[in-house]
């Protein structure tokens, strides 16, 4: 981006009433433990899910139905892009007439699909489905969690960053979604690739434990302050894996400001954005138009 460059991109489509801005949020806190099966997990949620017929865009929270750190069992439990979770989650979208962040899953590869061998054919992957019932878009996790374990052993790393528009029920575009995953949130990069792609409110599920909550907080509030945009974190509550999870949840507003907090329990919070502050408060306070990139900023001093 060069100096001066304004990054206020709205109206996108001309023709937007006042009303299409205000959004109703639900982030769903879920909880579980070891014991539920998974297909009463996906039963339960996707019950909770359709009977949010009042919201405008749900958010679920990272491997709810698979299990966040229950990798033992990740491997089993994959399933493609039209698998049982995806299947529920269209359903629960339509039933409730929103737009549904159905938080990640473990995806399997089609078993036709030509890989490299090194690919495992294994992603932690965000789905997002439209009203309509219609999946809108996936994102593979990029930034793998568990130091060697866990994720970067079993699973294979998303190699893009995806956004994706945020329609109004009368179809116009009032913001650009960048989707990121959980320990996404300690990479500012990411976020600020999301930014030049266009974001202006980012997603992020989580299964973030508790004794890092603050963290997670922290991070969310930075993320959001830095690049002025709304975040939507979902994290998941329960234990399981012998991992308690920290709940959390929360809304940041386009100036750092925590709109609204889960405890540490299951919880649906509701929040209602007008998605236009994150116009007004870039215009009145510009500060990404004062960003140096490509200056040789990185050039090495001669010895
Ligand atoms: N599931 C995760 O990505 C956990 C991230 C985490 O615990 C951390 O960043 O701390």
């Amino acid at each position: 981006m060069s100096e001066g460059q304004t990054t206020v991109r709205r109206p996108r489509s001309s023709g937007c009433g006042d009303s299409s801005y205000r959004i109703r949020v639900k982030v769903v806190q879920v909880a579980y433990g070891d014991d539920e099966p998974v297909s009463d997990r996906i039963d339960r949620v996707a019950a909770l899910v359709c009977g949010l017929t009042d919201a405008d865009l749900i958010v679920l929270p990272e491997l709810w139905a698979h299990g966040g750190f229950a990798s033992d069992t990740w491997v089993d439990r994959a399933e493609p892009l039209d698998g049982p979770v995806a299947r529920a989650m269209s359903e629960a979208a339509r039933a409730a007439g929103a737009v549904l962040h159905a938080g990640s899953i473990i995806e399997r590869a089609p078993a036709d699909a030509a890989r490299a061998p090194e690919v495992r054919g294994l992603w932690n992957t965000s789905l997002l489905f439209g009203r309509d019932g219609a999946l809108r878009a996936t994102y593979r996790k990029v930034h793998r969690f568990g130091f060697g374990d866990g994720e970067p052993r079993l699973l294979d790393a998303g190699d893009r960053i995806v956004t994706t528009p945020l329609t109004g029920t009368d179809g116009c575009e009032v913001a650009t979604i960048g989707l990121a995953t959980c320990y996404d949130l300690r990479f500012p990069e990411m976020f600020r690739t999301l930014l030049d792609a266009g974001s202006d409110l980012f997603v992020v599920p989580a299964a973030w434990p508790a004794p890092r909550v603050e963290h997670w907080q922290l991070l969310g509030r930075a993320r959001a302050l830095e690049n002025q945009s709304f975040l939507i974190q979902c994290n998941t509550a329960g234990t399981h894996s012998g991992v308690a999870m920290g709940g959390c949840s929360q809304v940041v507003s386009p100036n750092g400001v925590v709109l609204a907090q889960a405890g540490s329990g299951p919880e649906v919070l509701d929040v209602q954005l007008d998605l236009r502050e994150v116009d007004h408060y870039r215009r009145s306070f510009p500060v990404l138009d004062d960003r140096r990139l490509g200056t040789p900023a990185r050039e090495a001093a001669p010895a």
